[in-house]
């Protein structure tokens, strides 16, 4: 039995929304999903609703403080959208990318999601999503929405570097490695040579990502200890840096060791992004202002980028 308190500051769970939460518990249990996730427009009571749900997690999405503030009341993992004109979809594909960065989801769950399509604030909806098919279509948009100064063109071709790194390492051996782009004065004052820089003598337009033989480099030398270091246009500028910025007031998630710790500390201390690849796992983070922004896990086949997602839902009325 449900035994929503209902105050002031929430929403009681009509007989609708009940029957739609009880159904995601039983497809939660049929389909073995850690994970429900609410993408919500008003403020439940999280607490019962995580109460009936049990073992399985329940995660609050939104771009509400009003949802995120009972959220947090009610002790529940949430995850705060930023609050733009975007389609149910977007703020789907967004709310999941959020939860594999914050660890809450992993690659290969499915997550059962509920959210609103035709009811103005009441969800109405569930659908099923497995993560390895949302993150194959991982957009520009996601890229964009780190609000960097780093062109999307370069974001994009080190991502991708990075994630061929990852997923094919180097001669049967798998490679882990790191990039830090944008503010490259900065990040070059800020860490030092330990090998010989084998890009050093080159002009800058001979090491442009853009050119295969340059990436084709980069993945020869993505053996080597330390970081690469790209200029916002796409040059890299040095290879083989060791990163001094201090990890002082930076917390990471249990498991990552010294070069994820780097790479926080340096996008924090800089203002750029770093891109790690882990050697143990060929997972790509991304790193902004000290923290993990994006994850993407190895996949058999390469990442297609797509400019933009499915056709928007019908108005919701907002
Ligand atoms: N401050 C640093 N600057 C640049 N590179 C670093 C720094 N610290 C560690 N590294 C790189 O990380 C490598 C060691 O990684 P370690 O296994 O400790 O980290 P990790 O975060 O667990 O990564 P992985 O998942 O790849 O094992 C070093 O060989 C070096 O290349």
């Amino acid at each position: 039995m449900w035994s929503s308190s209902v105050s002031d500051n929430r929403n009681s769970l009509s007989p609708e929304v009940t029957s739609l939460l009880e159904a995601s518990i039983k497809l939660a249990k049929a389909l073995k999903s850690s994970a429900i996730l609410i993408l919500s427009e008003v403020p439940y009571d999280f607490r019962e609703i995580q109460n009936q749900f049990k073992s399985i997690r329940l995660i609050v999405a939104t771009d509400k403080p009003k949802v995120t503030e009972a959220a947090k009341e009610d002790d529940i993992d949430f995850i705060e959208l930023l609050h733009e004109p975007g389609t149910r979809q977007n703020q789907l594909g967004q709310s999941l990318l959020e939860g594999l960065a914050d660890e809450l989801i992993s690659n290969g769950d499915s997550v059962v999601t509920l959210y609103a399509v035709f009811n103005r604030e009441d969800v109405d909806t569930i659908s099923v999503i497995t993560l390895g098919d949302q993150l194959s279509r991982l957009t520009s948009r996601d890229l964009q929405r780190l609000e960097t100064q780093v062109p999307l063109e370069t974001l994009r071709l080190v991502v991708d570097l990075a994630c061929e790194i990852g997923r094919e390492g180097r001669e049967g051996k798998s490679v882990g490695t790191m990039f830090v782009v944008g503010n490259h004065r900065k990040v070059m004052q800020m860490s030092h040579e330990q090998v010989h820089d084998p890009f050093r003598g080159y002009s800058r337009k001979d090491c442009k990502l853009r050119n295969p033989r340059v990436r084709e480099s980069v993945k020869e030398l993505a053996q080597i200890d330390g970081s690469f270091v790209i200029a916002s246009d796409g040059t890299v500028v040095a290879a083989g840096r060791i990163l001094d910025a201090p990890a002082d007031g930076l917390t990471l998630s249990k498991g990552l060791g010294s070069r994820h710790w780097a790479s926080a500390a340096i996008s924090k201390a800089t203002n750029s992004i770093a891109i790690a690849v882990s050697e143990s796992t060929g997972t790509v983070r991304l790193f902004q202002d000290g923290v993990v922004v994006l994850r993407i896990e190895p996949m058999d086949q390469a990442m297609k980028w797509r400019e933009d997602l499915i056709e928007p839902p019908p108005s919701t009325g907002d």
